[in-house]
C-alpha cells in the first residue's frame, strides 16, 4: 500500500503537543474521514535512530485491534525532516482530561467504567504480547498513562502511542521527555529493567488513578517517589469502590514483577466478572 502525501489531508485543528511533537486533527480529502497525525522531527536523530524509527512505525502498522488506536499511514517530508504518523481520531479525548475534569468536579467515576477500562486495556496489551510472540519478543507499551489512553465516540477504550515511547526513550527526542514518572515501576527504579509485567504495573497505577483521581504514589521529589514506589505501600481506593476492585488493582501493584498476575489470569477473572465482556 503506497504511503500518502501531505496534500491528501487538510489540518482541521490542533489537539495538543506531546513529547514527540504536535498532534493535529486532520481530514482525509478523498473521503472526508477525520483522523489524527503526530509530527516527529527527525532532524536531530542519528542514522541508527532513524532506522529504529522506521522499525517502530512498521510495528505500529501490524497492530490491528478494537482497543488499540488504529494506524493508517505515514508521510515523510524529507525537505523538513518531518515524519507524520496518521492514526484513528478518538473523539472522546484522553483519560488524563477525564480524570482532571472529575477531580475538579470532585466526582468519582462509576465502578463499572473502571472495570471496563481494565478489561479493554488488558485486551489491547494481550494483542501486543500475542502478535509479537511470532516475531520474537513482546511489544511492551512502555508508556501506559492516562494521556495515552483514549475514548472513541462510543466510550470504548483505545490504547495509543504504541512504540512512540520506545522511539522517545532511545533517541535524541528523549531529552524532550517531560513530566514526573508517576507510573515508573519498582524494577525500573531498582535495576533499570522493563518487561511486559512493567506494563501491568502501569495499568495498576492508571486504574488506581481512575478511582482515586490521583496516582497511587505521589511525592515532593523524584527520590521520595522512587522510595514510595519501591516500598509499594498505597492507600485504599475510595470506599465507594468494592474490595474486589481494590484487590485486583493491588495485584497489579505488587512490587515484585513475578508476583503480578499473568495477563491471561486477569482476563479470565474479568470475563467471569463482566459476563457481557465475553466476545459473542
Ligand atoms: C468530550 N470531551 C470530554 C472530550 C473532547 C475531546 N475532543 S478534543 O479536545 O479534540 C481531544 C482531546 C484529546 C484527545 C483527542 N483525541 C485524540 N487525541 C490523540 O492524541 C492527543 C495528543 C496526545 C499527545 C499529547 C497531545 C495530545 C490521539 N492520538 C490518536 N488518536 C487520538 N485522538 C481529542
Amino acid at each position: 500500500m503506497p504511503s500518502g502525501k501531505l496534500d491528501d489531508y487538510v489540518v482541521v485543528g490542533m489537539i495538543g503537543s506531546g513529547s514527540f511533537g504536535q498532534c493535529k486533527k486532520i481530514r482525509r480529502i478523498c473521503d472526508g474521514k477525520v483522523l489524527v497525525w503526530k509530527e516527529i522531527n527527525y532532524k536531530e536523530m542519528t542514522e541508527s535512530e532513524k532506522q529504529q524509527l522506521v522499525t517502530e512505525v512498521n510495528l505500529l502498522r501490524e497492530l490491528k485491534h478494537t482497543h488499540i488506536v488504529q494506524y493508517y499511514d505515514r508521510i515523510i517530508d524529507r525537505s523538513q525532516s518531518m515524519l507524520y504518523i496518521i492514526t484513528e481520531y478518538c473523539p472522546g479525548g484522553d483519560l488524563a482530561t477525564l480524570i482532571s475534569q472529575h477531580r475538579h468536579q470532585r466526582k468519582l467515576l462509576p465502578e463499572c467504567f473502571i472495570w471496563q477500562v481494565m478489561h479493554q486495556i488488558l485486551l489491547a496489551l494481550e494483542e501486543c504480547h500475542r502478535s509479537k510472540e511470532n516475531v520474537g519478543g513482546k511489544v511492551m507499551h512502555r508508556d501506559i498513562k492516562p494521556a495515552n489512553v483514549f475514548l472513541d465516540g462510543e466510550g470504548q477504550v483505545k490504547l495509543g502511542d504504541f512504540g512512540l515511547a520506545r522511539i522517545l526513550h532511545n533517541t535524541s527526542l528523549a531529552k524532550t521527555f517531560v513530566g514526573t514518572p508517576y507510573y515508573m515501576s519498582p524494577e525500573q527504579y531498582s535495576c533499570n529493567s522493563y518487561d511486559h509485567r512493567s506494563d501491568l504495573w502501569s495499568i495498576g497505577c492508571l486504574l488506581y488513578e481512575l478511582c482515586a483521581l490521583k496516582p497511587p504514589f505521589v511525592a515532593s521529589s523524584q527520590y521520595k517517589l522512587a522510595e514510595y514506589v519501591c516500598n509499594g505501600r498505597f492507600s485504599r481506593i475510595p470506599s465507594k469502590y468494592s474490595d474486589d476492585l481494590h484487590w485486583t488493582i493491588s495485584q497489579l501493584l505488587h512490587v515484585k514483577p513475578e508476583k503480578r498476575p499473568l495477563l491471561s489470569q486477569l482476563l479470565s477473572l474479568l470475563e467471569e466478572k463482566i459476563p457481557l465482556a465475553k466476545p459473542p
